[in-house]
């Protein structure tokens, strides 16, 4: 499936979207074909850790960003053990990656991996189509994998629809392990792994968190029986809709009220554990760039994001629910999507977004250190 970097540069490639707009461009990465629901990232940095981002499993990824792989390939920002993005879309590829951190090149790697990309096409106006007519299907064809437009639309139009996926399990651990406290250590956390960043890990250790990663399926007995001080519902692919079985986990850590903890796929669960809705947004937030409020302090802060789903909650009133009162913690300013949601009878609250955001900004880092504060004002 794979070929040299060099040769592939010279394959021709195609890219097909559902609705039967075509790009042409070269191969970039590996040769053959790939599928998925084509979103794009206006990360202009951090290329490492989204293509390793197990949420986006079954997602071909385009980056507004013109000019993609400069440094290179390095050991120490890949977010998981993988690339996870099912195809990588880019316009202008580097051609000689310059880092004192670089190992490989990013096309090299991308081949390594199997991973199907496509090169020199107008990405702006592939962004544009997304932005219009929304998130939709895609397929990446190159070398044996050509056929004529018609056949190869047929394909993409048979693909999976991401809504009502159910892809956290594909990603997950499938056995616990441990990431140990730095320094001291003063709480321990259940983290239930729906497909979770590493840096969120490190993050909680960080601050002195002996974090248990657990399997998706895992159940109320296995998140008690590491003795948590918190629990912690991680980032990870697919539709919210279809994560019944981490929600009636969640209902229990609520109803026992143990310190909780959510992010991006763990606040679309804490939404529906308290009773809210999730839906599909048109094209989705990705990037490293988003401002975001947090209403509790009245501080915009800009964020990573990665979510095509969100909450249905209300945003200017408190909501009664089944654990409590609840409200609306962080919007978004780009379009008013719930962005963070906290109960305020329970010590219990999560984010749309990525406080541990490797490739940075910082500005929400802070929430790591509220969780710390909920576990410690259980203690006291
Ligand atoms: N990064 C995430 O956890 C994404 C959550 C969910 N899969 C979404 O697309 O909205």
């Amino acid at each position: 499936m794979t070929t040299s970097t060099r040769g592939a540069a010279r394959t021709p490639a195609v890219l097909v979207l559902e609705d039967g707009r075509i790009f042409r461009g070269r191969a970039y990465g590996a040769v053959g074909e790939t599928f998925g629901e084509a979103v794009f990232s206006t990360g202009m940095t951090g290329y490492q850790e989204t293509l390793t981002d197990p949420s986006y499993h079954r997602q071909v990824v385009v980056m507004t960003a013109p000019h993609v792989g400069n440094t290179g390939v390095n050991d120490d920002d890949p977010e998981s053990r993988r690339i996870w993005v099912a195809g990588y879309v880019v316009r202008d590829p580097a051609r000689v990656p310059s880092n004192w951190r670089s190992r490989r090149a990013l096309d090299e790697e991308l081949a390594a991996q199997g991973v199907v990309g496509i090169s020199g096409i107008d990405t702006r106006a592939l962004t544009r189509h997304l932005r219009e007519r929304g998130a939709m299907r895609v397929g990446i064809f190159s070398g044996d994998t050509a056929a004529d437009d018609a056949t190869l639309l047929a394909r993409v139009q048979e693909v999976p629809l991401m809504k009502g996926a159910d892809l956290a399990a594909e990603v997950a651990t499938r056995e616990p392990y441990v990431v140990p406290a730095v320094g001291e250590k003063k709480f321990t956390v259940a983290a239930v792994d729906l497909g979770i960043k590493g840096m969120t890990a490190q993050r909680m250790a960080q601050r002195g968190i002996e974090v248990h990663v657990l399997p998706a399926n895992a159940t109320v007995d296995d998140v008690y029986a590491v003795e948590p001080d918190g629990v912690f519902f991680s980032n990870g692919p697919g539709d919210p809709a279809t994560a019944d079985h981490p929600v009636s986990v969640m209902r229990a850590v609520l109803e026992r009220g143990t310190p909780l903890f959510g992010i991006c796929f763990g606040n679309q669960i804490l939404g529906r554990a308290i009773g809210f809705g999730t839906y599909k947004l048109k094209y989705g937030h990705r990037g490293i760039n988003q401002p975001v409020q947090d209403r509790t302090t009245g501080k915009v802060e800009i964020t990573t994001h990665n979510h095509g789903f969100a909450v249905d909650a209300p945003l200017d009133q408190v909501s009664d629910t089944p654990f409590g009162r609840a409200e609306v913690s962080h919007v978004c300013l780009n379009d008013n999507v719930v962005e963070g949601l906290r109960l305020l009878d329970k010590p219990a609250f999560s984010v749309q977004y990525h406080p541990e955001a490797a490739a940075g900004p910082h500005d929400a880092a802070y929430l790591f250190d509220r969780f710390v504060s909920l576990m410690e004002g259980q203690r006291a």
